[in-house]
């Protein structure tokens, strides 16, 4: 090999590698142009031992019989460095490269991760070491890929300062407790964890596995997007919950035919979407019930607990969030909101579809879930009537006025840019269009709208030939009673849950809820109620 000291002019050495039996590289101090050096699979037990060559960028040594490091402050190009099967059992000499971004060092006996400190790296590897902790890594601030896989790792203490961080796999390693997930759950950039091969109960940690593989690596620090804040708020409320002992909310569970049937009233603040879920749970009592939320606000005059809301203290509220209690939370107008997963299972318990209301931000979190709701958006479509209809309630100041006023354009905004975000759209907001809002709502739910809706219908036949009832084909008029007359109402024994008609009648419920969506508008369109201010 020494014959390749003459090269002086070599930029690159290619396939030194497999030589097997290349024991040193002297000859490389005669080649100062050099930027790559390959000498993978041979027998080289010395560490650099050759002049530095001025623009040395990558070095490749893995698969030889290293043992030490040394000081590399001479080496000031490198910026890749592969060591790779040697047996070096210490990190050092590294300090000085001030421009190294990719090390690593798989398949070596290290047992404590040691002198990186303040290096600009990028991607780290220790795969297949002697790790047992996660320590030296604090200041990595351009982490963004890690691979701690096959080390003896039980904590993912030390990772929580890393938010450049994208990738972490923690493979085949010790780690046995969920709880240890609070030390990640704030990485925002994180997008891919794999914890497989750990004696954790691996199928707990799997809603987190995927979300992380799903979620969009970008975060907007300063103005995140609604999908950022939601994501990041389902991800809390799952960490959370996957600390607690697992209960098993049997009645929601998804099944594989269809979810849970939830509807989701939405729109700006006072715009009657929880009188409109309460009446509309009186009406159709056979198939909804009122998915009651927690909130920290005082109840209003004539308001009552466990009716409108479970009226919490600042201090519960909290506490119930880090019990993993919540499906999602909300903060408004200075208070928490928050829809827990206890109340939709009582209302699934009783066999019955969930009604909610919630503001916009709570439906981008529910977007999050395994929950698949229909949305329908009520927005009033004029805002000085809808203005003097929160002035009228006499319960807002002016500034929640204004505030509640300008969220109505977020909400058209958000149902023009994102054409079937909500299943339905109807206009409200003044006496008149309560009614006819009230109306279009009776009408999707009732008439066959509810099978347009499906277009599913051998599963609603299928679901009413299975508890005995006929699908009827004539739309019914609203002044009628709705559910009674559209599919019989269940006789008491159906809605007991030892009856064996109670999944059946559940099912049936499901396959109406659970199905392709409508188009964006309908119900009182904007024509229907000569709107003239807000575009939606
Ligand atoms: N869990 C939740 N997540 C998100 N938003 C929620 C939640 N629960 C309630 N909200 C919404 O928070 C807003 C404030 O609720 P609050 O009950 O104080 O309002 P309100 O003045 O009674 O008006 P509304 O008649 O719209 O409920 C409402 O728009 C309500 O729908």
């Amino acid at each position: 090999i020494s014959v390749l000291s003459s090269y002086i002019h070599l930029q690159n050495v290619f396939n030194w590698s497999n030589f097997s039996c290349l024991l040193d590289l002297s000859c490389v101090s005669n080649m100062p142009s050099l930027v790559t050096l390959d000498a993978c699979h041979n027998e080289i037990s010395n560490f650099f031992e050759f002049q530095p060559p001025k623009n040395l960028k990558e070095v490749k040594f893995s698969h030889n019989r290293m043992t030490k490091m040394k000081d590399l402050g001479e080496y000031l190009s490198l910026c890749k460095l592969d060591l790779d099967y040697n047996s070096f059992s210490e990190i050092s000499g590294l300090q000085q490269c001030c421009k190294l971004t990719h090390l690593s060092l798989a398949h070596n006996k290290i047992s404590r991760i040691s002198d990186l400190d303040s290096l600009p790296l990028k991607h780290l590897c220790l795969r297949g070491n002697q790790l047992e902790k996660i320590e030296g890594l604090e200041n990595l601030k351009s982490l963004q890929v890690l691979d701690l896989s096959l080390n003896r790792i039980a904590s993912l203490s030390g990772l929580q300062n890393l938010h450049m961080l994208g990738l972490i796999n923690l493979e085949k390693n010790q780690i046995s407790e969920i709880q240890e997930c609070k030390h990640i759950y704030n990485l925002s950039s994180l997008r891919d964890l794999s914890l497989v091969g750990n004696p954790v109960v691996y199928s707990a940690l799997m809603p987190l596995d995927y979300y992380l593989s799903t979620q969009v690596a970008s975060v907007n620090k300063y103005d995140p997007p609604l999908e950022v804040v939601a994501a990041r708020e389902h991800m809390t409320h799952l960490v959370y919950q996957l600390m607690q002992p697992q209960v098993l909310f049997d009645s929601t569970l998804p099944s594989a035919d269809s979810p849970y049937p939830m509807l989701v009233l939405t729109g700006p603040q006072g715009c009657g979407k929880r009188e409109l879920a309460h009446r509309l749970c009186q009406e159709f009592s056979e198939y909804f019930a009122y998915g009651i939320c927690h909130t920290t606000r005082q109840p209003y005059f004539g308001e009552e607990n466990g009716i409108d809301y479970h009226f919490v203290s600042e201090e519960d509220f909290k506490d119930m969030v880090h019990m993993g209690k919540f499906i999602q939370t909300m903060s408004y107008g200075g208070h928490s909101y928050g829809l827990s997963r206890e109340a939709i299972e009582q209302v699934a318990q009783e066999g019955l579809a969930s009604c909610v209301h919630m503001e916009l931000e709570g439906v981008f979190s529910l977007k999050n879930t395994y929950f698949e709701p229909r949305y329908i958006l009520l927005i009033p479509t004029q805002l000085e009537k809808y203005r003097d209809h929160l002035t009228g309630r006499g319960l807002y100041t002016a500034v929640q006025i204004d505030a509640a006023v300008s969220r109505v354009e977020l909400y058209a905004n958000t149902n023009r840019q994102r054409p079937g975000f909500f299943d339905n759209v109807i206009a409200c907001g003044t006496e008149l269009n309560y009614f006819l809002a009230f109306v279009a709502l009776w009408e999707l739910i009732s008439s066959r709208r509810i099978s347009n809706l499906t277009h599913n219908k051998h599963a609603v036949s299928a679901s009413l030939a299975a508890t005995g009832h006929e699908p009827e084909d004539k739309p019914l008029s609203p002044v009628s009673r709705s559910g009674k007359e559209i599919l019989a109402s269940p006789s008491l024994n159906a809605l007991d849950p030892s009856n064996p008609s109670y999944r059946s009648y559940f099912t049936r419920i499901q396959a109406e809820l659970s199905s392709h969506k409508t188009p964006a508008v309908s119900g009182c369109s904007k024509s229907d109620t000569n709107s003239t201010e807000v575009e939606f």
